[in-house]
């Protein structure tokens, strides 16, 4: 420990046993006094230069009216009076940039209620420091864990809530956005969505503080989007915080009106008399006005996902592709996407030690590469172990968020294994908490798009290596068997097709992003892969899932090139190509068949999970892919092939 280390302040604690009393006094007169000295103010934000005031003309009191009328703003009723009265601070502390509560000059000339008269608190943008003294003080579930985490429960909800998702259809999105079979934009009107709202933020205001961050996404700069999160909890706030992009203080000051803002009121229901409300939990979507409304769910994953969803309608129309998919890059700048649903490994394979982190879950495909969304990953950490996954357990630290995890009462050290409160654990952690991050998070073009699926039947292999139109039928069908937990109501796996890889996130019709896709694999020249991280010797239940140091070697075998260059054979049916042999693997695994001890019974699962597949691809078959037919006739010819015979 550095001895100079001074918590005193002016009142300096000596370092000899022998120095004189007056020294090792404090000059502090009162209790209170000494824990004034304690704080030191931050220095400011932004280096001055000889300047006082900034290029734009405005003093720091400037700035902060100007963000406090913006914060008004958005929290402002819009049937009743404008917006609230907001100060800077914690209401509990008298201390800390708590403004006077002086007189409005004039009475308000509209109706007032009595919400108008009180002020409500503005937390903004607080340090990780800062959100877990806020958490643990009034979020009761709140602890710090034995490595420092923040653990949290998130309450009812533990996984996302797909069939509570809203989409305000109006003249514009009727015709762009994708409704209907298989969409998950599930329609609600203009008017049910501003009652919504309005709940949202008459329950806000109704707190005497509330949570607001100012963030980022996407690393590309060009195309960079501002959002403002209001919450109630502090937990939510220290998400995102996480989860998106981190202002410089620099950037902070000079942030103004945000892109895209998210109410969640999510401790708050919705009221189910609402039109469109078919439980107390809504998630509601306005692209018209840039906002999104969260109510009856405190699950944090609501937040990420659904911004991510806006990413998905915002970046196509710039001709910029969105991915559900984690991102790596080798030591000589090979980039690797792993698309994939929820629980298949997109985190677990994107977080590799031997390679460049990007991202692990939201990224974007532009003409000028690859660039993450986010500023953090979100892990599972059901049965996480050192041992198999020493990066993100080494994450798990001071200001990591931990999701409905058991701990020891007393030592606080968190119980991996249990699930007594959901499967669906989770870990929220900075990016550049893993130790090799690409920062910023951008990379060239991939050349290896790999696609995995958890298949709980345990008939595809565990890695073959795909046509571009094979990746086009993989990419559109998005089949995996869904893990239980990360959706409500799913106890345990089940077989699921999700267009896109992720169905439950996109706005426009899924062959829209196949279409880029096949064009930006075809022009750069990128390999499609299908990993099974699934089950092999036999069905869930009889099986078991596959090695994930198996599919650790799997996957550096195709990021150093080598199986590119392996010998093949092609399976029966889905016409598969897998390889004779990878290093670190016994070979008899890479063709299912071999390790299934009933053969018969090998096949029929294989021809039920190959009539799942065209029962699924019918939906698609009346849609053309890309500018030319060709395309969409391959793609179909793609998927499995079943004789009759
Ligand atoms: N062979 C395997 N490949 C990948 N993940 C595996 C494998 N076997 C078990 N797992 C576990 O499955 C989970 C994958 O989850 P995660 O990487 O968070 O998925 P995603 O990010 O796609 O939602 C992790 O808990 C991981 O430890
Ligand atoms: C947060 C999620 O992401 P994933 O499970 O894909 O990591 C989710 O699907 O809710
Ligand atoms: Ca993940
Ligand atoms: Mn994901």
């Amino acid at each position: 420990m550095p001895t100079s280390g001074n918590i005193n302040g002016p009142a300096k604690v000596g370092n000899h046993d022998d120095e004189d009393s007056s020294k090792t006094t404090v000059t502090a007169q009162t209790i209170d006094e000494l824990h004034s000295l304690q704080k030191k103010r931050s220095a400011p934000s932004t280096p001055k230069g000889a300047q006082p005031n900034s290029a734009f003309g405005l003093s720091d009191d400037e700035r902060t009216k100007q963000r406090l009328e913006s914060i008004s703003a958005s929290l402002a009723s819009l049937t009743r009076e404008s917006g609230p009265k907001v100060v800077k601070g914690d209401p509990a502390s008298r201390r800390v940039g708590h403004v006077p509560h002086h007189r409005p000059a004039a009475a308000p000339t509209i109706a007032v209620s009595d919400s108008a008269l009180k002020f409500t608190h503005v937390l903004y943008n607080l340090s990780p420091a800062e959100l877990y003294e806020q958490a643990i003080k009034y979020e009761k579930g709140s602890f710090i864990t034995s490595t420092g985490a923040l653990a949290t429960l998130s309450g009812a909800k533990t996984g996302r809530c797909p069939r509570d998702k809203r989409v305000v259809k109006d003249e514009l999105t009727e015709n762009e956005l994708w409704w209907g079979k298989g969409s998950p934009n599930i329609e609600m009107d203009e008017h049910s969505f501003m009652v919504n709202r309005e709940r949202a933020v008459d329950y806000l205001n109704s707190l005497d503080k509330v949570f607001v961050n100012d963030q980022f996404l996407n690393w590309d700069p060009e195309n960079q989007i501002k959002v403002r999160i209001v919450s109630a909890r502090a937990y939510h706030s220290l998400f995102m915080h996480n989860m998106c992009i981190r202002p410089t203080p620099e950037e902070l000051e000079n942030f103004g009106t945000p892109d895209f803002t998210i109410y969640n009121a999510g401790l708050f229901p919705c009221n189910r008399y609402t039109h469109y409300m078919t439980s107390s939990t809504s998630i509601d979507l306005n692209l018209a006005r840039k906002e999104m409304v969260i109510l009856g769910t405190q699950y944090a994953g609501e937040m990420k996902k659904g911004l991510f969803s806006v990413m998905h309608y915002l970046m196509p129309k710039r001709q910029i592709l969105s991915l559900h998919s984690g991102c790596n890059m080798g030591k000589s700048g090979d980039v690797a996407l792993f698309f994939g649903l929820s629980g298949t490994g997109k985190t677990t394979l994107s977080t590799d030690h031997n390679r460049y982190l990007i991202g692990d879950d939201e990224h974007c495909w532009s003409e000028s590469g690859v660039s993450n969304i986010e500023g953090g990953c979100y892990a599972k950490c059901i049965d996480l172990s050192g041992e198999n996954e020493p990066d993100i357990w080494n994450a798990i630290k001071f200001g990591t968020v931990l999701e409905n995890v058991v701990f020891d009462e007393h030592f606080r050290v968190v119980d991996y294994a249990d699930k007594s409160v959901t499967e669906n654990t989770r870990a929220a952690y900075p990016i550049e908490y893993i130790p090799n991050v690409k920062l910023p998070c951008v990379g060239p073009h991939p050349k290896n798009v790999i696609l995995l699926a958890c298949d709980a039947f345990g008939v595809l292999p565990p890695v073959s290596k795909l046509s571009l139109s094979q990746t086009m039928y993989h990419f559109i069908s998005g089949y995996t068997a869904l893990v239980a937990g990360t959706e409500e109501g799913i106890k345990e796996p089940q077989a699921t097709f999700s267009a896109c890889f992720g169905a439950a996130f996109i706005m426009l019709h899924p062959t829209k992003y196949a279409a880029m896709l096949a064009e930006k694999m075809e022009n750069h020249g990128a390999t499609g892969w299908l990993v099974n991280t699934g089950w092999s010797g036999g069905s869930y239940g009889s099986g078991s899932r596959i090695k994930l140091s198996y599919t650790r070697k799997i996957i550096d075998a195709i990021h150093s090139g080598s199986l590119l260059n392996a010998e093949y054979k092609k399976t029966q049916i889905f016409g598969l190509e897998i390889p004779m042999g990878v290093e670190g693997v016994p070979s008899e695994i890479l063709d299912p068949e071999n390790t299934w001890p009933d053969k018969q019974a090998f096949k029929e699962t294989l021809l039920k999970l190959a009539g799942l597949f065209k029962n699924n691809f019918e939906t698609f078959t009346n849609y053309q892919i890309g500018e030319n037919n060709n395309l969409t006739e391959e793609i179909l010819a793609a998927g499995p092939i079943i004789n009759e015979a």
